[in-house]
């Protein structure tokens, strides 16, 4: 492109060479916008480069060997060119800045496309994205490369869905790699989004035996962590978030100190994620491959060149059979038509996404008020001469994790009514499922319930309709007998602010919390409901659940869950209750504003530090969400992370006020 290449084009150390991309830039050429995304060895940001929009991977360097490792990375990347890999279009290597400059892809990437989108490929959708990686694969491995952190998330997809491999920070050369054996194991990377913080590379759950235990990555490693990623794209299942023994993985995976079981499970048991279901329609070639891709021993994996060869033939039987209509995910609620006799392979699919589901729950929901379990509080219609005035803004990020679980609505003048608003977050457990269906449901029955007559009537109603109807749909879906998994049980603890006029509503489940901001001090308007509150534990075991110390801190039944309160988790009803502890206050001209946001947030910055920081940013309600929820990412917050920041005054005010 425009950009020119100044001679001589090498790093500032003179061992990372170019013809093609420049390796220092113009400070003018360049800027840097906001953080697309933080992995544990980089900032990756939205910028442009030389008036295109780019991606920037800024990578964390703290220490020399950091340095190193961003000369080696850049090294390699210089020698690269596959349409299946996202090579950096510039660098820039001279300090201060270290920077990777890559064409920006818009789509997420795999793992996000899958568990935050719930996108469900086609058959056609995914053998072309398998063949892609398995081609970048084999282009690697023909040079002597080992990628050694294969995994959804380091798969970014274009507008075509094609996958590029993207993430070197991991990869060797397998001859060096031959050499430090050992050393490889401290591990020259942090390990990504995974746990081992000190002694493993790559993430676990993609980790092949031999890496687990502790021996020597060799390009069969790759082809481990491939077979779990195509196995991954075809279920739409994190792996092993599906299974449910005695220490359920999904809580191993939750509890980072566990993940010793399963890596013992992995090693000594054989343990693999449940492989895609046949009858969909995935040809059984495939199957077998991915099953020979995750073998024991990595002698019986086959190399890249035979996975090319073996997807080939598999593409040749899909074309025959119309591989492009056939849906695939097992786990999907949809009706399979009668067959034609001549048509077995052909299975439709109702697409079906929680979301969605979520949405429908408007048409069914009655606007009688039938709940009954509400006591009705008194009406609060008279007009007031206080009204706030109001504006708004959300950020939610992934933050440490691989997956997104969090979801959030805002809705402001619910139905026209000038004066009503409502907003909610949503904060998923053991899948994304129930936060995703509830942050459309939860806001649907509150338009069809009277919320300007009952407000705090219609929060809760909208909370126990919600929680039902999504155990209802779980369990027809698990009837469907598509599910592959038996005993899952997906939760979401919830919060949810109702403002009708001057009077402030707060439902609240779990552990989101919102505060009120009044004369520059916080006010809490929700309780966590946790099991380490001895009310809580007391009413769960009233209600028939168990209680127990586990590890550090009191848990709910067997899936060790840390709060009393939730939609879904239907494996622990009626003791783990949907029903909201519900709080009103009335506004008054004190009151700047409100923070509501999911425990990620709770965990790193107390009250009184929110609206600290609150007052030293610019009072834009989205910038302050996002500069909160950075600033707990910063300190160390591990959890998805979501903020809603609500002024109740005109900003101009605000602004003055500090
Ligand atoms: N070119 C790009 N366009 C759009 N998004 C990108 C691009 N490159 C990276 N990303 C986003 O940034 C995320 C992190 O990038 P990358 O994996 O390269 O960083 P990292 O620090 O090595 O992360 P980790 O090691 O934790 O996986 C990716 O998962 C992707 O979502
Ligand atoms: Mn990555
Ligand atoms: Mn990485």
């Amino acid at each position: 492109m425009g950009i020119e290449i100044l001679e001589p084009n090498t790093c500032i150390r003179g061992c990372c060479t170019s013809p093609s991309i420049p390796l220092h830039l113009p400070p003018s050429s360049y800027t840097l916008l906001s953080p697309i995304a933080r992995g544990s060895e980089s900032v990756v940001y939205e910028g442009t480069l030389d008036g295109t929009r780019v991606a920037v991977k800024k990578p964390i360097l703290s220490t020399s060997e950091d340095i190193n490792k961003f000369h080696k990375e850049l090294q390699l990347l210089c020698k690269l060119d596959h349409p299946g890999i996202a090579t950096p279009i510039a660098a820039h290597a001279k300090p201060p800045n270290y920077m990777f400059f890559f064409k920006l892809f818009e789509s997420p990437n795999l793992a996000q496309k899958l568990h935050v989108e719930e996108w469900i490929p086609t058959l056609n959708d995914a053998l072309m994205i398998a063949m892609q990686l398995a081609k970048a694969l084999q282009y690697l491995h023909n040079l002597g490369i080992v990628h050694r952190d294969v995994k959804p998330a380091n798969i970014l997809l274009d507008k075509n869905l094609c996958p590029h491999l993207t993430d070197f920070g991991l990869a060797e050369y397998k001859n060096d790699l031959k050499r430090v054996s050992t050393e490889n194991w401290k591990s020259s990377g942090k390990p990504t989004g995974g746990f081992h913080k000190k002694n493993m590379v790559g993430t676990l759950i993609y980790m092949a035996p031999e890496i687990l235990r502790k021996e020597l990555h060799t390009e069969k490693s790759d082809v481990y962590s491939f077979g779990i990623s195509i196995n991954e794209l075809l279920t739409g299942v994190v792996p092993y978030t599906d299974l449910r023994t005695e220490a359920q993985a999904h809580t191993v995976l939750e509890m980072n100190y566990t993940e010793q079981q399963l890596t013992a499970a992995v090693v000594s048991d054989g343990l693999r994620p449940v492989l895609a279901a046949e009858d969909l329609g995935i040809p059984s070639r495939l199957l077998s491959m991915i099953k020979k891709c995750w073998d024991a021993d990595p002698n019986n994996r086959p190399a890249f060149d035979d996975i090319v060869e073996e997807l080939d033939l598999v593409m040749e039987h899909g074309k025959l059979k119309k591989a492009e209509d056939i849906h695939i995910r097992p786990y999907n609620l949809h009706v399979v038509q009668p067959a034609g006799k001549t048509d077995h392979f052909k299975a439709y699919q109702e697409s079906f996404s929680w979301f969605t589901r979520g949405e429908l729950l408007a048409r069914s929901a009655s606007s009688a008020n039938d709940s009954g379990l509400i006591t009705r509080c008194e009406s609060s219609d008279k007009p007031s001469a206080y009204h706030p005035t109001m504006s708004w803004g959300s950020y939610a990020t992934c933050g440490r994790r691989e997956t997104m679980e969090d979801t959030h609505f805002i809705l402001p003048h619910i139905c026209d009514e000038k004066d009503a608003y409502a907003f909610g977050i949503f904060d998923g457990h053991r899948g994304a499922a129930a936060a995703a269906f509830s942050s459309r449901a939860v806001p649907a029955v509150l338009q069809t319930s009277d919320f300007m007559g009952s407000p705090a009537n219609a929060l809760a109603e909208a909370f126990i309709k919600t929680d039902a109807a999504f155990r209802k749909e779980l369990d027809s879906y698990r009837k469907s007998n598509r599910c592959i998994q038996k005993d899952w049980h997906p939760g979401c603890t919830a919060i949810a602010i109702l403002i009708v006029r001057n009077k402030l509503f707060v439902a609240n489940i779990g552990d989101c919390r919102v505060i009120l901001c009044r004369a520059g001090n916080p006010i809490a308007l929700s309780k966590d409901h946790v099991a380490s509150c001895l009310q809580e534990r007391e009413r769960v075991i009233r209600q028939g659940g168990q209680v127990h110390w586990q590890v550090d801190t009191w848990r709910v039944g067997l899936p060790a869950l840390q709060v009393t309160r939730s939609i879904g988790d239907d494996d622990l009803k009626p003791a783990v209750t949907a029903e909201p502890e519900i709080t009103e206050s009335t506004l008054c001209p004190e009151d700047e504003f409100l923070v509501m946001a999911s425990d990620g947030l709770w965990d790193a910055i107390s009250s009184m530090e929110v609206i600290n920081i609150i007052k030293d940013t610019v009072k834009e309600p989205g910038m302050c969400s996002k500069r909160l929820a950075t600033e707990a990412v910063e300190r160390g917050s591990k959890d998805n992370i979501t903020v809603i920041v609500v002024f109740l005054r005109p900003v101009s005010t605000a602004e003055r006020i500090y």
